[in-house]
């Protein structure tokens, strides 16, 4: 079979982008696998297919003709949301269907609608839809043992349409220690798995006149092992520090990824990701039948 993708990424979170507005493709977890493959696929985090909302069984109750970014981590399984996944996604649209996004355009997520707005010079805002903190009553809800991380730390939980856990590290030299090619062991047991984010705060300054935190952050992904670059994770790790940090934290933090860099705005019960979106290559692949 010859399949036709544009390979993109958003700060180094990187996709095979598949255009299949009426569902012709049986897009499967092996095929997921074999895109992902960086040694004999093509290579990404993920695979991100754009499909028609009528033409998905997740699309359901979505009015048909909207675009729903199916979104598969490189095991083949599927997740709720990706953020960084969502710009490129809406470059994509651009690209392969004419989409104008300068006022915006909802389209469906299995995590529910999301919106994309360009923002001009290759980047884009994500609505990135309601949050939910975890319980804060102690700081912390959980527990999270990883690799070069002496002793275990404890967590917060954030749920951003995904699941994520966010640990508070001291300076960087520790998040430069971990080694996150194992994943993160988190208690509670979360039941859907979780996406792991390390965070070291950097402190605060004035941005054009408003409050910006800044953080670095690593991050482990459920379904894709360590990525450069998570938008859902960076959503969390910023909701996460305002928890921590109380009354008069900043509502905007400028997040560093290993794959670059993004902001959050957090606008009360919702975020917005901001951040570039670039398409680098399209091409033909035969994949296994
Ligand atoms: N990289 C993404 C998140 C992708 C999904 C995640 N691995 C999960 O399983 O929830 C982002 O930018 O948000």
């Amino acid at each position: 079979m010859t399949l036709t993708f544009t390979k993109g990424h958003g700060t180094e979170n990187d996709f095979v982008l598949l255009f299949d507005p009426h569902g012709d493709l049986d897009l499967t977890p092996a095929l997921v696998r074999f895109l992902c493959d960086r040694r004999a696929g093509i290579g990404g985090d993920g695979v991100i297919r754009a499909i028609r909302a009528g033409a998905l069984d997740a699309g359901a109750g979505l009015d048909p003709a909207t675009w729903f970014m199916d979104y598969w981590n490189s095991d083949g399984t599927t997740s709720e949301m990706c953020g960084n996944g969502a710009r490129v996604f809406g470059a994509f649209l651009e690209a392969e269907a004419g989409e104008d996004l300068a006022r915006g355009l909802e389209f469906g997520t299995r995590g529910g609608p999301r919106t994309v707005t360009a923002l001009g010079g290759g980047r884009y805002a994500i609505g990135m839809g309601r949050y939910v903190v975890g319980d804060a009553t102690e700081g912390f809800d959980s527990e999270v043992a990883a690799r070069g991380l002496d002793p275990v730390r404890p967590a917060l939980s954030v749920d951003m349409g995904n699941p994520h856990h966010v640990v508070a590290l001291p300076d960087v030299d520790e998040l430069r220690g971990l080694d996150l090619t194992e994943a993160p062991q988190v208690h509670p047991v979360p039941p859907h798995g979780t996406n792991v984010e390390f965070a070291v705060a950097l402190g605060h300054a004035e941005v054009g006149g408003e409050a910006h935190g800044r953080v670095r952050m690593r991050v482990h992904e459920r379904g894709s092992g360590e990525t450069r670059s998570c938008g859902t994770g960076a959503c969390a790790v910023a909701l996460a520090m305002r928890t921590w940090a109380g009354p008069g934290a900043p509502d905007v933090w400028d997040i560093e990824v290993p794959g670059g860099e993004v902001t959050v705005r957090i606008e009360g019960g919702t975020t917005v990701l901001e951040g570039p979106a670039v398409l680098v290559a399209t091409g033909e692949v035969d994949a296994p039948a």
